[in-house]
């Protein structure tokens, strides 16, 4: 399970990778959904259920996060990944911890593991601290995050305020020395109740070994990297995705580093719109409706176009105190964003690159999508993917994370749908 939707996508993008057959749902399944799921020879050897419990209330992550398990075990999955973000992203009260702690509950193991390396996307652990790039966490632009900003880098001192649980580390020399030690540092059955191990990765070969030595756990918790730790089951298990003609768009509410890179190197190649937030708080009908109008132009001009629309072209444009009286800035760019997918969706849009896992859990919830294929991957973490409607219409939906991706992102990404 995933705390957030391009977290689910990131997840199933790696274990497609190691030749995992993996499909996504957007959501718990409904029994009608598990029971398809299940005469779909359960959905593959993998689902991911996404979730958007990264920063809801404690109880209400937890409650999602547990119903997820049931219907994994309903699935007959015995072994259970707590995807969350390779960044950490949580609050001192939560959700990481309180989600894990009911997870180790629920399954009455005794040690979770806590890997958040990717090294591909440049998250490396060492001595329990966690690196973006060359830089520490707490050093790094997530420490701007309008959610949950991220300013230390001790993964002890992050989890700690989480959960009533031990928090241990296991070193690198550990993680690349005798297996068999690695093995026993890991092991969660020493009666002193559960606990926790942050373990150093800072390459695929680290992530290989704590796989194996996690092999016959019930659970393990991370971002997505650890997935790549599987031996390889064969070629990539990306069906032929098909391509659902149609409209373009980038929908971009990450206001994360990585997506102003890509908005900046896309805005002198596309169409392109800052959401107005003062116009957003005056009328939001009207806005959505005035960006429609907008994208029909663009598209009845230059068909094939992707329009973009986005809320944070630059730091600037990240409004971090809310106006007194007014609602907050993150739940007005995430409806409009969801109005625009919808609206767009009616004037014949099926192609949409949606940039941020809020966003993306917007989005999708208001198109009404709850299962994912997953088709090309477009960068580490990110592939194209194709999810009907309740309706039967198709869409193929790029969920990015916000720090994934080359700056060509939003201009490339196209090239896979031909
Ligand atoms: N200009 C802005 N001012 C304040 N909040 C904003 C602004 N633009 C976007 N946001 C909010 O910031 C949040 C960004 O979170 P989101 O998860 O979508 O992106 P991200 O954190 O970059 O991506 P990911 O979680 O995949 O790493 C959303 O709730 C969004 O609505
Ligand atoms: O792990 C990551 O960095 C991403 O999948 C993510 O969760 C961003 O929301």
């Amino acid at each position: 399970m995933a705390d957030d939707f391009t977290g689910a996508t990131d997840l199933a993008t790696n274990w497609v990778a190691r030749g995992v057959r993996t499909t996504v749902t957007l959501g718990v399944p409904t029994p009608g959904e598990l029971a398809a799921l299940a005469g779909d020879g359960g959905g593959g050897d993998a689902v991911v259920i996404a979730l958007k419990s990264r920063t809801a209330p404690v109880a209400e992550a937890v409650g999602e996060s547990l119903a997820a398990l049931a219907a994994l075990r309903a699935l007959g999955c015995e072994r259970i990944y707590d995807k969350y973000c390779s960044t950490f992203d949580s609050t001192p009260r939560g959700n990481i911890g309180p989600v894990a702690d009911a997870l180790m509950a629920e399954l009455g193991t005794g040690l979770a593991v806590v890997v958040p390396s990717f090294p591909a996307t440049g998250r490396t652990v060492y001595r329990g601290h966690l690196f973006v790039g060359d830089q520490l966490l707490g050093d790094s632009p997530m420490r701007h995050h309008p959610l949950t900003p991220m300013t230390d880098a001790s993964l002890v001192r992050l989890l700690a305020p989480q959960t009533a649980h031990p928090v241990t580390t296991v070193g690198l020399d550990v993680v690349r020395g005798d297996p068999r030690a690695l093995r026993a540092a890991l092991d969660g059955a020493g009666g002193e109740g559960p606990r926790y191990a942050v373990v150093d990765a800072i390459d695929n070969g680290d992530l290989a070994r704590i796989a194996a030595a996690t092999a016959d756990h019930p659970l393990v918790t991370g971002g997505s990297g650890l997935a790549l730790g599987l031996p390889a089951r064969g070629a990539p298990a990306t069906g032929a995705m098909p391509v659902i003609p149609g409209h373009r768009a980038v929908l971009a509410g990450s206001a994360s580093a990585a997506t102003r890179g890509q908005i900046d190197a896309a805005r002198s190649a596309l169409p392109s719109r800052l959401l107005d937030l003062a116009a957003l708080r005056a009328d939001p009908a009207a806005e959505v409706a005035r960006l429609t109008e907008w994208a029909r132009a663009q598209w009845a001009d230059a068909p094939g176009t992707p329009v973009l629309v986005h809320s944070a072209g630059a730091p600037e444009d990240i409004e971090r105190r809310t106006p007194e009286g007014q609602r907050p800035a993150a739940e007005l760019v995430e409806e409009a964003l969801a109005g625009c997918a919808v609206a767009f969706a009616g004037a014949g849009a099926r192609q949409f690159v949606v940039a941020g896992g809020e966003t993306s859990g917007s989005v999708v919830r208001a198109l009404g999508v709850r299962r994912l294929e997953l088709g090309p991957a477009l960068a580490p973490g990110v592939s194209w993917a194709m999810g009907p409607d309740a309706g039967g219409t198709r869409y193929n939906l790029a969920l990015k994370s916000g720090n994934f991706g080359e700056r060509s992102l939003f201009t490339s990404a196209w090239k896979e749908l031909g």
